[in-house]
């Protein structure tokens, strides 16, 4: 049995009621057995980065504390995201969803597997993964290097809040 530790999970919506459906996951993940809600970062109105052209994505963060290994986390967010539409496989890549929540960051943690990479490997390139990691984790270190996530200059571009 793992200890807990933060999670901080990264939601991003461009479909539908974007806001709602936001909400909709904090929802679900407080009601996840095993999970406590720590922290909700603000929610940002960022440009699309990569894929076809689409419309501005709310992007947000949760915390997460939580006992359960990485893999159950990934199959209870996943759960969340088809119980909210999200259509698998994507039909384009990086195209719009209603709902994409990706494991960013946990305490402590590397993993290298097939289907699961932690830290996220764009989360240091991405501000709309960043900013938000860091509203809810302002210590936030990589596991690996020790390095703060702070302290690289994309933490600190402006954004847009909804
Ligand atoms: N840290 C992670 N969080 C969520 N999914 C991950 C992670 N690492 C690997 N994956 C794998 O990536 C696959 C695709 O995930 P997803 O559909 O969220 O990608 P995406 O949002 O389209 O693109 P990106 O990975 O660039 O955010 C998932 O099925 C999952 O197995
Ligand atoms: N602004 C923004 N752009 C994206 C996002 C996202 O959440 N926000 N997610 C992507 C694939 O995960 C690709 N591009």
């Amino acid at each position: 049995m793992l200890h807990a530790r933060r999670i901080a999970l990264a939601l991003g919506s461009n479909l539908g009621d974007r806001a709602a459906t936001i909400e909709h996951a904090i929802a679900d993940l407080r009601d996840t057995p095993g999970f406590v809600v720590v922290d909700c970062s603000p929610l940002y109105v960022t440009p699309p980065a990569g894929g076809p052209p689409q419309g501005d994505y709310l992007n947000g963060a949760v915390l997460v504390s939580t006992a359960l290994p990485a893999r159950d986390v990934l199959a209870r967010t996943q759960a969340i995201e088809r119980s909210l539409g999200r259509v698998r496989p994507d039909p384009v890549r990086w195209g719009p969803r209603t709902i994409d929540i990706d494991i960013l960051w946990i305490e402590g943690e590397c993993i290298d597997e097939p289907g699961l990479e932690v830290p996220h490997p764009r989360l240091e390139g991405r501000v709309f993964a960043l900013r938000p990691l860091l509203d809810v984790a302002p210590d936030a270190t990589h596991p690996r290097t020790g390095k703060r996530y702070d302290e690289l200059p994309a933490a600190h571009l402006p954004m847009m809040r909804a």
